[in-house]
């Protein structure tokens, strides 16, 4: 019986999570044997995910939203060379951007049946490093300059509940003055210059729960997707972040998206920046140069590979 460690976080859909262990454990009962562990502290889930990788199991599981499945990808993806397990996810977030990518839903049912068949696919990463020596792995998408500065205020806010909290922070970010920075691209080995107030890049095709930037990115293709958007008014910027909750919008030239398998950022403005919707870069902080490097097929993600 394939022997999977599931790494719970009790907070994650604020809170609700923590209700879903008895049922989890009774659905997976007898078709895997399963060790499950609860973060107490963010960040946990990488440790936990390193350690459970480093002793040996195999699946790593993440029970939680697309803050869980990062931290848990980001402890698999710390293990260098081969036996790194399979991550598995049970979406359980108020998001789950990135188990949408890959046709995995909120079925306990389904998820259950996905572990135990134990088909997995290989999956893109991105491995994401500062000037200054920070370094991430981004597995779903990584936001740069308002995309961030807005990331960063929804964290900090308590209510409304739901999307109504981020559409407040929208509001908040672009009431002060939208970025516009000047940005030094080297995108494949081409170097262009961009003056620009969003810079997101992505490996699934949704983010934010419901906004689709990047509606073609796909997780297998050994690419990330990227959209600039130039400076603009306020209007404009909140029209085009309203536009992306359609996935099938029609492009109207104005924003540049491209692919690429690696990039260099280099920004005369501090850059504000969250990977897989968690906080990261905050502009206090003067990060002013970014490097990427797409790993195909790096991870094996337990999921259909007919279902996205
Ligand atoms: N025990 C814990 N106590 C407090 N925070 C935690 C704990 N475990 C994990 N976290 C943090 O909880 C945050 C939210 O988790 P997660 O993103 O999985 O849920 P979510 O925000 O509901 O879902 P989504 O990101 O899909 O919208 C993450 O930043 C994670 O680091």
């Amino acid at each position: 019986m394939r022997r999977l460690i599931a790494i719970l976080n009790p907070q994650a859909d604020r809170g609700r999570t923590a209700l879903l262990a008895d049922s989890l454990q009774q659905t997976l009962a007898g078709r895997v044997e399963l060790q499950l562990l609860k973060t107490t502290r963010r960040g946990e889930a990488v440790e936990l995910a390193a350690r459970a990788a480093r002793d040996g199991c195999d699946g790593v599981v993440a029970i939680g939203g697309d803050g869980t499945v990062h931290e848990v990808a980001n402890g698999l993806l710390a293990m260098s060379g081969g036996g790194r397990p399979p991550l598995g996810i049970i979406p359980a977030g108020s998001g789950n951007d990135f188990a949408f990518a890959l046709g995995i839903d909120k079925n306990l049912e389904c998820n259950a049946k996905l572990l135990a068949n134990g088909d997995v696919r290989a999956v893109d990463a991105a491995l994401v490093e500062t000037n200054s020596g920070r370094r991430r792995y981004s597995i779903n998408n990584l936001g740069a300059l308002l995309e961030g500065q807005i990331n960063l205020a929804s964290h900090e806010l308590q209510w409304p509940r739901g999307s109504g909290l981020y559409l407040r922070a929208v509001l908040q970010t672009l009431l002060r003055r939208p970025p516009r920075a000047q940005l030094q691209l080297t995108i494949d080995g081409v170097e262009m210059t961009r003056e620009s107030a969003i810079l997101s890049i992505s490996n699934g095709c949704r983010s934010g729960g419901r906004f689709y930037l990047t509606p073609c990115a796909r997780v297998d293709d050994g690419r990330f997707d990227y959209l600039i958007a130039p400076p603009a008014s306020r209007l404009r910027l909140l029209w085009e972040i309203l536009k992306s909750l359609r996935r099938d919008r029609a492009q109207d030239g104005w924003i540049e998206q491209g692919e690429f398998a690696a990039m260099r950022i280099r920004s005369d403005l501090p850059i504000a920046a969250h990977v897989d919707g968690e906080p990261w870069l905050r502009p206090e902080e003067d990060e002013r140069e970014l490097n990427l490097t797409v790993l195909p097929g790096v991870l094996q993600v337990f999921a259909d590979a007919h279902a996205d």
